[in-house]
């Protein structure tokens, strides 16, 4: 038999032909002839395919250049319709920018009726869990089979509503795109096995014009199927991507509502079972790596699963013809008994993700927390204790991963064993049985075949082992997916919860509490660890009587006013919100308060008296429970909270409109030299000329990679000339944030100035100028009063009380811990000149606090004297 490697004359004629061709540089002749000699069939499957995968990628290419200059036409119309205000109602236009140019993005309307509809699909989920007692005591310990029905619920829930809404969507292209890609891949399999074989026949029969032939297939064949590879893995994270962008967008469609559900989530502490339940706290987990977790397990398993499917369909159906139905069968058998074994030994993946995913969130957001306050804690030199706390947290999540290290290493040998090693033998046997059974001819052309033959067979054998291991091992990912499902299931459900208007603050709403096929006691549905442990039908009625009786007595029955002149509370308590609704911890109760407009209010009272949780009240950040509060509208209403907020990545003139966009300013009609003249009212001009006269400044670095403009007005279109000079100054304090760059008093100067700007009638203020000084802070406060604002400041200073009208305080009370309250007049103000007006009432009380710093002062004295003494008794 001769060696491969020593080619014979026949083989070795057309190669010598086609390399001679080459040498003689173009010779034209010479190549056809050549090719001419390998008597390639022009209808043959390599050479069609060749032909079709380059004309449909030019066609593809084609469409792709066509379809992008026509987005940059349309987003040129929409710049100048978004400039003109002629965008659809509700919709907006972003300008985001990539690489060196500004990309325009319409962001459609959100079409609230389609979030209203889809909370009834996640309330009648809930309803079924309790009705069908799927609680049982598997769920209690989060040990959910992946593939058991509630996690195929769930997935369809999301899959329906979320991924692919309707069925004419551009994922149904893809993901029809991705199927037809897969059975081309596996068709091409197919062929290239067959080539593989007749490849091997030609070298064994020494067919070399053949051999030659072949392997320009061959050549040609790679054409298409790199083309159908790299296209099946471009479709995969095509389709991630806007798996990704439908779930965000609705998720954040939720979350970032005008219904504070970002800040509601803190309250929603019903008492579903632990694995509804969101830990609000690491919500960020959620809505970012969770949802891109989700979104590329998912789309990833259509390929890894659906190619490894195809090819078993696909190769049974041709190795039938040589292994017999028996055989097929024979095959199929094994697959399944050591799948099933591979499930008896796999280890809760589901279980051991979602505890690590948690364990991250927590080690995560630790981390931020250092970033967020290191310099507190390089006051405190507190960096040991914290270094501790971050230990204990990384330990928790290392013990986690190597117990699933450890988990997964002895599954893995199993695992490796039965599909890698096990099942290639076996390939290897069943791909032998047609020539060890044939009848026994020993010509070299029956040898030939008989190659052939193995080769095909033994190729297509290991490659449906391959695919049936690929499909095993897809069970890991079908366990991750499981995961993942769970807690994109949990955040949707909460959102809507939450999103509710109906939202309890944790107390389940009557209609929950009492619907007759709904359930004793969830936010929306039921407390599945009530009902696991209601056996009875009886007793599960009852509850649900009692639920309903309480929901309605505990709920949320106040009266709110919001057109109102002024502020009137009316037989109103103060409640921190809570399950327990009514009977949660009061802070108030009772109270009788009314200003009108130019009243202006001050709320004193110490520390946790319940001053801020007013303004929350009248903010409606909290519910009221009971009472009535009558409240301007919120188009006339600022509130000013405690903690200067600075707007993340914005610039100076940002901090200034917050919360309204550039956009909605030149609406306005406001100029950047009206924003300057408002920090020179605040003193802050300096800042002005320190940040090189320049509205646009920001301290963060690569601002303008993140400045988003919205509605096509940019953000330099109103800048006044005399800023445009930027000095250096402004490059010299970048890459810093505005919380480090600010002193506390220069923050809440800053805030002031927003004030001014907004220019609402009314504003409720927050210990406004607790680090500003005295006399900046009477400057502060006359502005206020001569713009003719109407103001309620919360403070525990009575020193304040100079500049307002009229003052509500909350005192301790001796026999129980709900704090009481007065309400009085102040005696009139003089408008123009506040110091000289007095009045007995606050001068009482003035009076004492200065008794209290002059006993301080005298304390301090005191200490100081002894100080010196002991020194000199040192000496
Ligand atoms: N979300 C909450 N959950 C539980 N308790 C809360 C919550 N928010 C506030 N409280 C409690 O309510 C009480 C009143 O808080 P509030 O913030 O209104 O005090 P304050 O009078 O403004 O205090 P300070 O002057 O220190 O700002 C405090 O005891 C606080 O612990």
């Amino acid at each position: 038999m001769p060696s491969v490697l020593s080619l014979p004359s026949d083989l070795s004629r057309p190669i010598m032909a086609l390399l001679k061709s080459a040498q003689s540089h173009g010779n034209l002749d010479h190549i056809l002839k050549s090719i001419r000699a390998l008597n390639l069939q022009w209808r043959s499957n390599p050479v069609l395919l060749f032909l079709l995968t380059i004309g449909s990628s030019s066609a593809i290419g084609s469409v792709y250049v066509l379809q992008k200059l026509l987005n940059r036409i349309k987003a040129r119309r929409l710049a100048v319709r978004a400039s003109s205000g002629n965008l659809k109602r509700g919709s907006r236009l972003l300008s985001v920018p990539y690489k060196d140019r500004q990309l325009q993005i319409v962001l459609p309307p959100m079409n609230s009726d389609k979030y209203e509809s889809d909370k009834l699909i996640f309330k009648s989920f809930m309803k079924d869990q309790t009705s069908s007692k799927i609680e049982d005591d598997d769920n209690m310990k989060g040990n959910s089979s992946i593939m058991d029905s509630k996690f195929l619920k769930k997935l369809f829930i999301i899959w329906r509503l979320i991924l692919i809404p309707k069925v004419m969507d551009k994922n149904t292209t893809l993901l029809l795109a991705q199927i037809v890609g897969l059975v081309l891949r596996t068709w091409l399999s197919l062929l290239v096995t067959k080539l593989d074989g007749q490849i091997v026949k030609d070298l064994i029969g020494l067919k070399g014009r053949k051999f030659a032939r072949d392997l320009v297939y061959w050549f040609l064949f790679a054409v298409p199927a790199s083309y159908t590879n790299a296209g099946i893995k471009y479709l995969t994270k095509r389709l991630a991507l806007n798996f990704r962008t439908n779930l965000v967008r609705y998720a954040h469609d939720l979350y970032m509502d005008p219904r504070l559900v970002y800040y509601k989530l803190q309250f929603n502490q019903s008492q579903l079972a632990p694995e509804y339940q969101l830990d609000y706290r690491y919500i960020d987990q959620y809505l970012t790596e969770d949802i891109n977790r989700f979104t590329e397990t998912l789309s990833s398993l259509f390929s890894n699963t659906g190619k490894p499917f195809m090819d078993l369909i696909f190769f049974a159906f041709y190795l039938r013809d040589t292994l017999g139905t028996a055989g097929i069968m024979g095959i199929f058998f094994n697959y399944f008994l050591t799948g099933w074994f591979l499930r008896l030994r796999a280890p809760n993946f589901n279980s051991m993700l979602k505890k690590k995913t948690t364990l991250e969130g927590i080690f995560f957001n630790y981390n931020i927390n250092l970033i967020n306050n290191c310099e507190e804690i390089s006051f405190y030199q507190g960096i040991v204790l914290e270094k501790l706390k971050i230990k204990s947290i990384f330990d928790s999540l290392l013990k986690q991963t190597t117990h699933e290290s450890n988990q997964r290493f002895i599954y893995g040998f199993w695992e490796d064993y039965v599909l890698k090693y096990s099942w290639s033998g076996l390939g290897y046997l069943f791909a032998s049985i047609p020539i060890v059974f044939a009848p026994q001819t020993k010509t070299v052309s029956s040898e030939t075949k008989n190659m052939k033959q193995f080769i095909v067979n033994k190729r297509l054998m290991l490659s449906m082992a391959d695919a049936g291991s690929r499909l095993m091992y897809s069970i890991k990912d079908l366990a991750r997916l499981s995961g993942y499902t769970d807690r994109i299931f949990t955040m949707l459900l909460s959102l809507h919860q939450v999103h509710d208007n109906a939202f309890q603050y944790g107390l389940p709403s009557p209609q929950q509490a009492g619907s007759a096929s709904g359930s004793a006691n969830t936010g929306f549905g039921s407390s599945a660890r009530l009902s696991s442990f209601a056996s009875s039908r009886n007793l599960l009625m009852m509850r649900r009587q009692t639920s309903f009786m309480n929901s309605m007595a505990n709920g949320i029955h106040g009266t709110i006013q919001k057109r109102y002149p002024g502020i009137r509370f009316e037989k109103t308590p103060l409640i921190i919100p809570s399950p327990k609704g009514v009977e949660g911890e009061h802070l108030l109760d009772g109270l009788n308060v009314k200003i009108g407009r130019y009243d202006n209010l001050l709320i004193l009272g110490k520390n946790g008296s319940g001053k801020t949780s007013i303004m929350r009240l009248i903010a409606q950040l909290w519910p009221l429970y009971s009472g009535l509060l009558s409240k301007p509208s919120d188009a006339d209403i600022l509130y000013i909270p405690q903690k200067p907020y600075f707007y993340e990545s914005g610039t100076l003139r940002d901090q200034i409109i917050y919360p309204m966009s550039m956009a909605d300013m030149v609406e306005r009609g406001v100029s950047d030299d009206q924003l300057v003249h408002y920090l020179e009212e605040v003193g802050l001009g300096y800042l002005f000329e320190r940040f090189g006269r320049d509205l646009s400044f920001c301290p963060t670095k690569h601002a303008e990679e993140t400045n988003i403009v919205v509605d096509g007005k940019s953000a330099d279109a109103n800048r006044s000339r005399a800023m445009s000079t930027s000095s250096s100054t402004s490059s010299d304090i970048t890459g810093t944030s505005w919380k480090t760059l600010l002193s506390g008093g220069e923050r809440q100067k800053l805030v002031m100035a927003r004030i001014l700007f907004h220019n609402k009638s009314f504003v409720v203020l927050d210990e406004p100028t607790s680090a500003i000084s005295y006399d900046m802070e009477a400057q502060l406060f006359e502005t206020l009063i001569k713009k003719r604002f109407t103001f309620i400041t919360l403070s525990h200073r009575p020193l304040l009380m100079k500049y307002h009208d009229c003052c509500l305080e909350l005192k301790e009370s001796e026999d129980s811990n709900i704090c009481s309250w007065e309400f009085r007049r102040l005696a009139s103000r003089n408008k123009g000149n506040t110091t000289s007006s007095k009045s007995s009432n606050y001068d009482a009380i003035i009076e004492r606090e200065i008794d209290e710093l002059k006993t301080e002062l005298a304390q301090t004295e005191e200490i100081s004297t002894r100080k010196q003494q002991l020194i000199e008794l040192l000496k």
